[in-house]
Order: structure tokens, then sequence, then C-alpha cells
């Protein structure tokens, strides 16, 4: 058997058209269109791609996009600066600083600087805490991108096996928060794990984030598993995960590397976008049909 490829490409690519339906919605009734902000500080050239793709799909969907470069060097102070009047700034619903930040400055008190209400990527405690206890969160984009190809090639998730490798705040953890909310049995796994194939072995949905590639082996998966690969690892051979290729040969369902995970971040954070808008003018946005 083969596993069924799960196009996250085609995915995002409709999530980007209902988000751009509803930020059409949204003009109609606020009069502005919903705007993201992104904030980038110095020249990393993958973040510089990155951020320019950003820019392109905010667009794309009718939304404003302000972008922010900053030199390398750049102070807390005058980043903490930007952020206070992006944080005040009307035309402003999301505010996105482009992680990892240079070494001198501190990420924690920077994300802990953004309005909650404006955090589209949803790292601030407030957003993590709001997931953790069940009430409504910007949930961050990798997680919920994973979530929603999850849901689509399992309406049924209740009661899975579900085992997360990595804990991030940024993928690991939310991950497991969003699979606990839909009743998997959740088992998180990381770097000090004892024999993790055999934690992996029991997954019928696995999520890989741990940013090795091919670090999941075939002989771990369980036939017929749902494979969700979260890895974007540059090598010579390319673009690859974190789960080996030939586990497509055991896995029910796999996420390609790229044309997986990766087009849905973009996509979620301008459904984020979104949400956070209509949150703020007070202007309904039909967040079940995203
Ligand atoms: N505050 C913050 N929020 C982020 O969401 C954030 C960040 N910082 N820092 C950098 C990472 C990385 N990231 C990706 C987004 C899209 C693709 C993507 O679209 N990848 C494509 C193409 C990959 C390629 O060709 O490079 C794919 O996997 O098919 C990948 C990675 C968001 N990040």
């Amino acid at each position: 058997m083969t596993a069924r490829i799960i196009d996250g490409k085609a995915f995002a690519a409709g999530l980007r058209a209902r988000v751009g339906e509803g930020a059409a919605g949204f003009a109609r009734a606020a009069g502005r269109k919903p705007g993201l902000a992104v904030v980038l500080v110095g020249e990393d050239p993958a973040s510089s791609v990155y951020v320019r793709s950003k820019g392109k799909a905010t667009l794309a969907a009718g939304m404003e996009s302000f972008e922010h470069r900053l030199p390398a060097d750049t102070d807390s102070a005058t980043l903490l600066a930007l952020v206070d009047r992006l944080n005040a700034d009307d035309a402003v619903d999301g505010i996105l600083v482009q992680l990892p930040l240079p070494a001198h400055i501190d990420e924690r008190a920077v994300i802990a600087r953004i309005d909650p209400a404006k955090d589209v990527d949803g790292f601030h405690p407030v957003n993590a805490g709001r997931l953790a206890t069940g009430l409504d969160a910007l949930v961050p984009c990798t997680p919920l991108g994973c979530l929603m190809l999850l849901k689509d090639a399992h309406p049924h998730l209740a009661g899975l096996e579900a085992v997360v490798i990595g804990r991030s705040n940024i993928v690991g953890k939310p991950m497991g928060q969003l699979l606990l909310r839909e009743s998997c049995t959740v088992t998180m796994t990381h770097s000090r794990t004892r024999d993790i194939f055999a934690h992996v072995r029991q997954a019928d949905i696995l999520v890989a984030a741990v940013g090795i590639p091919g670090f999941v082996q075939k002989e771990w998966i369980k036939p017929g598993a749902t494979v969700i690969d979260v890895g974007i690892n540059r090598t010579d051979a390319g673009l690859v995960g974190d789960v080996a290729a030939d586990a497509a040969e055991v896995a029910g369902a796999i996420t390609p590397v790229p044309g997986g995970v990766g087009p849905m971040t973009i996509a979620v954070l301008l459904r984020n976008t979104l949400v956070a808008a209509g949150r703020r003018a007070g202007v309904a946005v039909d967040e079940s049909a995203l």
C-alpha cells in the first residue's frame, strides 16, 4: 500500500480563497480592509523570502500589508516602541514579528508586548493560556493548519492515539492542546523521550516537528497511520521533512515537503488576521466557514 498524499498546497489555496471572501465581507461592514503588520529584524535570506510571500498573500486576500524591515543591530527599545505603535494603530489587526530575532533581543519580551488581540501568531502567553483552558484564542498558525488537514482526512478524531514529536511553544505544545481539544489520546514526545519508536508505533495520528531531516523511520509508523510532517529542513538534496521519504509506503496518508504544512501556515496567518479583525471591529466573521 502507498499513502495518500495530503495536498496542503491545494487545501491552503482553498482556505485563502475563503478568507478572501470573508475579508471582502469585513471590508463592506467595517469600511476598511483587515490589516496585517509583519516585522523583520535583520536580513536572514530565508526569513526575507517568507516575509515577501506573506506580503503577497496578504494583498491577494484583499487585506492591507504593512511591512517593517529593521536592521540587524536594532536595539530592543526600538523594536518594543514599534510594537507599541502597531498596537495603537487601528488599521493594524494582526502583528507578526518574524522569529528568530537576533540574539541580543529578548524574544519573550517582544512577544509579551504584542496586544493579545492582535497576536495572529498565537504566541502571547495570554493566547497560549486561553487555548489551554478552552477559551477563544488566536491559535498558532502551523499547528492549526495541521489540524485542518487532519480533520479533512479524519472527520472523527475522537479517541484516536495521537503522538506529537517536539515540544516547542510554536508547534508541539499547541498541537498537543488542539489534539486534546479534539478528544484524541495525546502523547507528547521529545529529545529526552526513551524508546521514542515504541510511542510512535502506537500512533493513529503522528505529527513530527523536530527539525531533524528524516528523523522518523518507516519502521516506526503504524500501518495506515496519518502522518503530518512539519519539518522543513534545507539539505544538499533540497527541502526535506522530519519523516523519511519511504514512510509513505506504510502510512495511510502523509503530507509532502514541500507542499504540505508550509503553505497552510501562511493561509492560517491570513485566517487569523481576518478573525482578529472581526473580533476587534465587532464585525461578525463566520469562523466555521473558514
Ligand atoms: N513569527 C513567526 N511566525 C511564523 O509563522 C514564522 C516565523 N516567525 N519564522 C519563520 C517560520 C517559517 N514559516 C514558514 C511559512 C511558510 C512556509 C512555506 O510556505 N513553505 C513552502 C515552501 C518552502 C520553500 O520553498 O522554502 C512549503 O513547505 O511547501 C514555510 C515556513 C513561518 N514562520
